[in-house]
């Protein structure tokens, strides 16, 4: 029997169409500018990634992402932590974004609940189906093209594992992620994503509403073009 707390999948489809994800080392501007700005210019989900050289840690972490998940919460928009299973649940955050190397999606199933947002990394069909059956509410599948946001990024995939899972009948919800740009967006909707995920595209963005705003266009064409 279905979960009746579980977010319905249509939600989490809509909610992938544009996904932000920033910590304070991917802005050159103060984190909760470059947010504001992303939420006015409509970006649907937020993921907080303190990671890399120079991040923060401890209660300078914790103070921001609670301040980012303030900012979010009054746009309506569902906060979602990366890897920090402990973060997560100390803000009661809207969910958590887990890759391979991460606790597995069974267990951060068993201490969130039904009610959070789960997200997992996958770049194999194995992987995709282990999420699944773990409980995932959505993938992140990538590098779809060449990255610098992440120092180990597996091999790019373009576009091809994406279609290869929709070929098969495989339809959890997806976002494309890694290298993507306002140029190279339309791809990766017509090969079946629900939607895209990016870091720098919109971080370091000379005008990052206006940029969030073309993103949600192309999205929303791509989306459109496909039906
Ligand atoms: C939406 C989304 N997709 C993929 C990732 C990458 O997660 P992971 O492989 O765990 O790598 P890190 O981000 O933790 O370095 C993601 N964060 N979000
Ligand atoms: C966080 C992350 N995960 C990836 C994956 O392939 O799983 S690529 C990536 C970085 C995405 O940043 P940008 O939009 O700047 O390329
Ligand atoms: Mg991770």
């Amino acid at each position: 029997m279905s979960d009746p707390n579980r977010i319905p999948s249509s939600v989490i489809r809509s909610l992938l169409e544009v996904y932000f994800i920033m910590g304070s080392v991917n802005c050159r501007l103060d984190p909760a500018e470059v947010l504001t700005e992303a939420l006015g210019g409509g970006i649907t989900l937020f993921q907080f990634r303190e990671k890399g050289n120079g991040a923060l840690t401890g209660s300078a972490k914790f103070e921001l992402a609670k301040s980012l998940m303030q900012l979010c919460r009054a746009h309506g928009v569902p906060f979602i932590v990366n890897d920090d299973l402990d973060l997560a649940i100390a803000l009661d955050a809207d969910g958590i974004h887990v890759g391979q190397d991460d606790a597995p999606a069974s267990m951060i199933r068993r201490r969130l609940g039904s009610g959070k947002i789960i997200g997992v990394s996958a770049h194999t069909l194995q992987e995709v189906q282990q999420a699944i059956e773990d409980g995932a509410d959505y993938l992140g599948v990538g590098p779809v093209y060449p990255t610098s946001s992440k120092e180990d990024a597996q091999p790019v995939n373009g576009t091809r594992l994406i279609e290869e899972l929709r070929l098969q009948g495989i339809d959890i919800p997806l976002v494309g992620i890694g290298g993507i740009t306002l140029s190279n967006a339309a791809p990766v909707i017509a090969a079946g994503a629900d939607g895209i995920s990016l870091i720098s595209a919109i971080a370091q963005a000379d005008q990052i509403s206006e940029t969030a705003r073309r993103f949600l266009k192309t999205v929303e064409e791509g989306l459109r073009h496909r039906e």
